[in-house]
Parts: C-alpha cells; sequence; structure tokens
C-alpha cells in the first residue's frame, strides 16, 4: 500500500457473545414473569397486581429497546498524522459557532475561555471563523469578547509556539504543573501571558461587577453605538460586530488570525425566537454571507476545548476518500470538567454516552446531541443550489460563492455585507421560509440537537462518535440537585415531544433508517413516560406490605427464583459494565439512584408539562442551566452533599416517596414481627424492594431532618410531603384488599 492509501480511520466491533447469551437468557425469564402474572392473577380486587404487572410490561419494552444500544457496538480510531502528511494544511474551511444566553447565568469569562480556547484550536490559520451567538444581547459579554480579541493576538502565537494542549487560558494556568519546564524562554513567555491574562480577568470582573460597561471603554469599539437606547434583552435590534476580521488581523508575530464576529439577534416581545435553535440558524444564515465554511463545530459556550486536535480529528472520518462523503456529522462526547470524585449527580452520564452511544455508531451513528459536534453545512442548509431558493433565501441574500466555496467579497462589498448580515439576523426573516421546518436547526422540540439529528439520519446521512482518549472538549455539568432535574426535564420533555410529533421514530425515515436505530431514538422518546412504571414500582409494593399483602411469590415458590435472579441480574450488569469500562462502585451507586430520581421526578413533570403542551397550557422552555456557584454551595459540592436549598416542586416526588417507603417499611417490618414466617416469606421480595429505596433515599432523609446548612430541604417541602405521604398510606390501607381472593 502507498502511503496516502493508508486509511485515515479505522473502526473496531466490540460485540459479545457473552452479552448475547445473556440478553437471551433474561429475555427468557421475562417471558417466565409475564406467564406467572398472567397465570396467578387474583379474581377478586387484583388492581394492585395489574397494575404492577402493567409496569412490569413496561420495564419490559424499555428493556427490549434498549438492547438495539448493546448488540453492535463499535470503536473508532483517527489517524490525524496521516491526515497532516496527505493533505498538508490544504484543510476545508471550518465555521465555530458559539452560544451564550445570559451574562449572569453564563458569565463573560467562561464565554471568553471558549472562545480562545477554539480560536486556539490547532487548524491552518485563515481557515477558522468564530461566531458568538449572544441571545442575552449584552454589552457585558461584548465587552469581555472585544477584550479577548486582543488577548487572543497573543494567546494564538504562544499556544502554537509551545505546543500547549490546554488551549482554554482559565484551565492552562489554573494547573500548576504547566510551569515545571527548564526551558528558560518558556518560563518567560508563560509569566507574561499570565500576567496579561490576569489583567485581562481583572478588568472583565470589573466591568461584570459595575454591571455596564464604562464611557470611556466604550469609545474603544464603535460597535457599543448598536446597544441604542432602551435595549433590552428581550427587545432589541439585531447586532452583528466584527471583532477579529479574517485576513486583515495579524497576531504580535505577524501570523494570521481567525475571525471572531459578534451576533445578537434581534428580539421583540411577542415573536417567538426559539431558543438555542433559532440561535445557531441566524448564524447559519450570517456566516453563510460572511465566510461560508463547508464545516461547522456548534459549541455551548461553557464548553472549551481541550484536545487542540478535535478538528482535525474530525477530519479524518470527512476526509476519508472511501467512506467520508456518507458522513453528515462527527460528535465528540459531552464531557465535563469539575465533577466529583463520585459523580454524586451522574453527570458524567457514563452508560449513556460511554457505552450505549458507542453502540449507535455501530448502527446509523449518535444522535446530535448540541455541542461538540461537527456538520457539514450541506446537511443542515441543503446543498449549495437549494440555498439559493427564495423559500431558504430571500432574493436579496442569495449567496454568492467562488470555485473554493468561500465568499466573493471586496472592500467596498464589506460594509453592505455587515448590512445584509443584520438583516439576516432578523426577527421576522424567516417568515414564509423553510427555516426552522427543514433548513436549518429543526423548531418545536426542547430538544432541538436531536431533532435535527434524527432529520438529518432520515435524509441517509451516516454520523461517527469520535472519541479520542483526550477528551476533545469539557463544559460544566449542573452542581446541583434542582437544575440537574430541570435539565433533565428539558430532556426527557423534548425527546417525548419528538416521539409524538409528525417525526415520531416508529414512522418517520422508515426506508432511511434502521428498525435498531429507531429503537434508540424511541428509548429516550419514552423516558417521561417511564416516569410511570418507576413510579407504580416505588410506590405499590410498599403500599401493599403495610397492609399484609403480597405480590410477589412466596420463597418455596419457584418463581421466587425467576423474580430476585431478574434484580440481582439487571443491577450486576449494569455494575459489571460500569466498572469493566472504567467506573467505580460508588458512581454506579449515584448513576443508579440518580436513575430513579430522575424517574419519579424529572420524568414525572416532563410527561405533565408535555400533556400540557397539547392542550395548550403550559410550554416547554428552554430554561438555560447556571454556570455559577456560590462558595458554600461549591463546598458542599465537593463533599459530595447533596444540594437542594430551594423550594422546587421537582423535590416534592422524591421527598413524598421516600417518606411513603419509610413509613411501608417500619409497617411492613412490625407486621412481619407480629404474624412470624408466615408472612416474612410472602414479602421478602417487597421487603428489600422497599429497604432498597430507603436507602437510597438516605440523603433525602437527612436533607429534611436533620442538615442544618443552606442546602437542605425547605421545611415548606418537607412539612408538605409528610402530609401528602400520610394521607396515601391512609387512603390505601382503605384501598387495598389485605389478602388476595383464592382463585378458583
Ligand atoms: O434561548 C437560548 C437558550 C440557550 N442557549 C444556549 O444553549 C446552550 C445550552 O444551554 P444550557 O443551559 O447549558 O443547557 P444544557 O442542558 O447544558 O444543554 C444541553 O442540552 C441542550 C438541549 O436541551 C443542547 O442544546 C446543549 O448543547 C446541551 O449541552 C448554552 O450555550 C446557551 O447559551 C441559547 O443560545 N439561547
Ligand atoms: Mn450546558
Amino acid at each position: 500500500m502507498e502511503p496516502n492509501d493508508f486509511p485515515l480511520y479505522t473502526t473496531v466491533e466490540k460485540k459479545s457473545s457473552l452479552y448475547r447469551v445473556y440478553a437471551c437468557t433474561r429475555f427468557s425469564a421475562i417471558i417466565g414473569l409475564i406467564y406467572y402474572r398472567l397465570m396467578y392473577i387474583p379474581s377478586e380486587d387484583s388492581w394492585p397486581w395489574i397494575a404492577i404487572f402493567v409496569a412490569e410490561l413496561g420495564f419490559a419494552y424499555c428493556w427490549i429497546l434498549e438492547q438495539a444500544y448493546r448488540w453492535w457496538p463499535v470503536e473508532r480510531k483517527v489517524f490525524p498524522k496521516r491526515l497532516s502528511q496527505r493533505f498538508g494544511s490544504d484543510l476545508p474551511p471550518v465555521d465555530i459557532f458559539i452560544c451564550t444566553a445570559d451574562p449572569t447565568k453564563e458569565p463573560p469569562l467562561t464565554v471568553i475561555n471558549t472562545v480562545l480556547s477554539a480560536l486556539a484550536l490547532d487548524y491552518p490559520v485563515g481557515k477558522l471563523s468564530c461566531y458568538v451567538s449572544d441571545d442575552g444581547g449584552s454589552p457585558l459579554t461584548f465587552y469581555a469578547l472585544l477584550e479577548a480579541s486582543r488577548f487572543a493576538k497573543i494567546w494564538l502565537p504562544f499556544c502554537d509556539d509551545y505546543s500547549i494542549q490546554d488551549r482554554c487560558p482559565e484551565a492552562y494556568f489554573s494547573n500548576a504543573d504547566a510551569l515545571q519546564s527548564v526551558n528558560l524562554s518558556f518560563t518567560r513567555a508563560w509569566k507574561h501571558v499570565n500576567k496579561m491574562y490576569l489583567e485581562l480577568k481583572d478588568r472583565i470582573n470589573n466591568v461584570v461587577e459595575m454591571g455596564s460597561v464604562p464611557a470611556d471603554k466604550q469609545k474603544e469599539h464603535k460597535g457599543f453605538k448598536d446597544w441604542v437606547s432602551g435595549s433590552t434583552k428581550p427587545d432589541h435590534p439585531s447586532i452583528v460586530q466584527i471583532l477579529l476580521e479574517k485576513g486583515e488581523e495579524r497576531d504580535i508575530q505577524g501570523n494570521d488570525m481567525p475571525g471572531l464576529i459578534y451576533v445578537s439577534r434581534e428580539k421583540r416581545p411577542g415573536i417567538p425566537h426559539h431558543y438555542k435553535a433559532g440561535a445557531l440558524n441566524v448564524l447559519l444564515r450570517v456566516s453563510g454571507v460572511m465566510s461560508n465554511a463547508p464545516f461547522i463545530l456548534t459549541l455551548d459556550c461553557d464548553m472549551y476545548t481541550n484536545n487542540s486536535e478535535a478538528l482535525r480529528q474530525a477530519m479524518c472520518f470527512f476526509l476519508e476518500p472511501k467512506t467520508g462523503h456518507e458522513f453528515g456529522y462527527v460528535q465528540f462526547p459531552q464531557t465535563f470538567h469539575g465533577i466529583t470524585k463520585n459523580d454524586l449527580y451522574a453527570n458524567n452520564l457514563k452508560t449513556l454516552l460511554e457505552i450505549k452511544y458507542k453502540g449507535l455508531d455501530g448502527i446509523e451513528g449518535p444522535f446530535y446531541i448540541g455541542t461538540g459536534c461537527i456538520h457539514r453545512r450541506d446537511v443542515l442548509c441543503g446543498s449549495e443550489r437549494r440555498r439559493s431558493s427564495p423559500k431558504y433565501h430571500k432574493a436579496a441574500y442569495s449567496i454568492v460563492c467562488t470555485e473554493d466555496g468561500s465568499v466573493a467579497k471586496d472592500k467596498a462589498s464589506s460594509s453592505k455585507m455587515l448590512k445584509d448580515a443584520r438583516d439576516l439576523a432578523n426577527c421576522t426573516y424567516e417568515d414564509n421560509t423553510l427555516w426552522g421546518k427543514e433548513v436549518g436547526m429543526i423548531y418545536g422540540c426542547a430538544v432541538e440537537d436531536i431533532l435535527t439529528g434524527f432529520v438529518i439520519q432520515c435524509r441517509g446521512w451516516k454520523s461517527i462518535y469520535c472519541t479520542p482518549r483526550r477528551k476533545a472538549f469539557l463544559g460544566c455539568a449542573p452542581n446541583n440537585l434542582n437544575d440537574t432535574l430541570i435539565q433533565h426535564k428539558r430532556w426527557a420533555a423534548g425527546h417525548l415531544e419528538l416521539f409524538l410529533s409528525k417525526f415520531c421514530p416508529y414512522l418517520h425515515g422508515i426506508q432511511r433508517i434502521r428498525v435498531a436505530q429507531r429503537m434508540c431514538y424511541s428509548f429516550c422518546g419514552l423516558w417521561s413516560l417511564s416516569s410511570m412504571h418507576i413510579l407504580c414500582y416505588g410506590l405499590i409494593p410498599g403500599l401493599c406490605m403495610l397492609r399484609g399483602l403480597s405480590l410477589f411469590p412466596k420463597v418455596s415458590s419457584s418463581y421466587f427464583f425467576l423474580f430476585a435472579s431478574l434484580a440481582v441480574s439487571g443491577y450486576g450488569y449494569s455494575l459489571i459494565e460500569f466498572i469493566w469500562n472504567g467506573g467505580w462502585f460508588k458512581s454506579w451507586w449515584n448513576e443508579q439512584r440518580m436513575w430513579m430520581i430522575k424517574g419519579v421526578s424529572a420524568y414525572l413533570f416532563a410527561s405533565i408539562e408535555v400533556v400540557g403542551k397539547m392542550l395548550g397550557v403550559s410550554e416547554v422552555g428552554f430554561e438555560v442551566t447556571s454556570k455559577v456557584v456560590d462558595s458554600e454551595a461549591a463546598k458542599r459540592y465537593e463533599g459530595e452533599i447533596f444540594e437542594f436549598g430551594v423550594a422546587s416542586a421537582l423535590f416534592i416526588p422524591l421527598t413524598t416517596l421516600a417518606i411513603i417507603n419509610l413509613i411501608s417499611l417500619v409497617g411492613g417490618l412490625a407486621r412481619i414481627l407480629l404474624e412470624g414466617y408466615s408472612a416474612f416469606e410472602c414479602m421478602i421480595l417487597q421487603l428489600l424492594l422497599c429497604s432498597f429505596i430507603v436507602i437510597n433515599g438516605c440523603p433525602i432523609f437527612e436533607a429534611m431532618f436533620i442538615r442544618k446548612d443552606k442546602g437542605r430541604i425547605p421545611t415548606s417541602i418537607t412539612i408538605f410531603s409528610i402530609l401528602v405521604a400520610v394521607s396515601v398510606c391512609s387512603v390505601a390501607y382503605m384501598a387495598i384488599p389485605s389478602r388476595w381472593q383464592e382463585s378458583s
């Protein structure tokens, strides 16, 4: 083979026969369980039996869907060195999109760190343009970006000269190891750049603290004039400002610089802006008239690049001559910095992102998850020819492209281009076009990313999961329970909306994507509804035990073994899989606990929200998660103590369920003590289930009754939950029969 014939990436299949044997055995056991439930159905008062059976059918159905993720896993390996040998610096241009929405929840300093890390990506100079969408419409963010554009002129050559890997300044300078070098010139440069960074930070923090940009600083850039008086976050005209002009600016060593453009789209009260999806569509259009790169990297404002090679790695897929043309997007895993040792809130989503997504990669490819993803412009906007149709662009703005894909422009047209760009960012621009319906990010779903990825796959594109050893991008995860639940509520609601829309994975794209892939989309689509069977299992067995009613087979019955082995093997398998993939027991424990917590809270509220939306009474919005944390709460987070603090309705199902199970456990134990072995024999499984829930609920009891700090559960929630729990237990005591009638 000629060196040029070596592949740019390889794929290793990770199929496991052992797993398949396990899955088939488990499947037979599930059939056995169904048989038992049908055969022994009580003749009267059978509703608890039927309820638990329906819940079990729900679990079984989800488990079957889940198999699609585990049947064909693959792993990819890329060879960026070969890419460099073959293409040198002749790589395609890339536009980088970074979204921010709120200067208080997303501090400008965080945003510029992401921007600087993206500008510093190891990629041919002059091929990168970075567009920042500011839905907060904040002059503070604009000011920070202006400062960052100046600092970039020092930062970029520094990263390049010393082959720095950590190209996010904040992360780089907070790592003391970086200075352990004997190289004098490096030490000198490090100290200088560090000093400049600290000064930059000071200036930005001062302005942010003041809450507005002082007049003398406003004189530094004409762009500040765009904030006309009366501009507010929900009501302002569109602003597009070039902070670094590609091909014009030079860094301190005289090298070319990437472009940096600030965009704040027009917002007017009453006109829907479609949250992040709307923001990205504006960037697609604005970049279309400015740099029009054929590839687009989307990043959240807190998601800095941690592996400077990331773009080159993605190009290994797109530029592979034999298969590259099939790939619509390359998705990197969403990974986080600052997660505590045992990952208290299971933010790493280890099972989902490290295991299941590799399974997706063996089918049609991973979902698009909104950040750390590189798309072809064509898959989002249609082909060049389609793009000039009026449904896409109103005639005046049809994009003129030269042969190599760059936008034809001369000096005189530069100000016209800015004016065009501003018009493209107007809030009525999309009226009567296909934007949000067929073109760009698709609207109407709280997980615009998943929906858009699904539509792309239905058009016949494949996607790729790229998981380099050194994590490519690092974001910040929610650091308290409420934010975590809000995030999962949005995801679950979005997935359910997708499932119930015309894009239902069971019906849409039938010819284009495989059944397995559709099973994977549906699995997530049913997250919200799984709250029903999780709730049933968390409530009914305990309440029945309180009444002395047995729902499961006796110890002496052979079916007992069937139930016990289903439970043990299910949990056992997930533990082994977790540890096999580099986790440890405590993180696994936290992940399974979060599964229950999300199940009964976030997923339940997500179902309610979606039903509300269908009835026209509520809306599924996009609540931005906060990227800041106060110092006391940060200490608790470090110590892995659950952070409740606010009186959030999301906590009520958790606290109520915990109390109900505690009452049931105490009641059940008392009954067993009184009635002896016969009660024990019938109720052992219920006893174990209840104990398991109570053990999982320990942090909740602590936060209700023992803790005194600010992160405890507010007293109002505790009192309310006790009242609800006691009422539920009393009603259940009256409604549940104390024994089954023998069926004839
Ligand atoms: O009206 C909005 C709302 C949000 N955002 C941006 O969207 C990004 C994600 O928001 P965040 O609050 O951090 O939500 P997460 O739950 O962390 O986001 C995850 O889930 C989203 C879908 O629900 C995806 O779009 C994201 O990429 C993914 O990281 C941030 O950069 C925001 O600035 C906007 O630009 N405009
Ligand atoms: Mn985020």
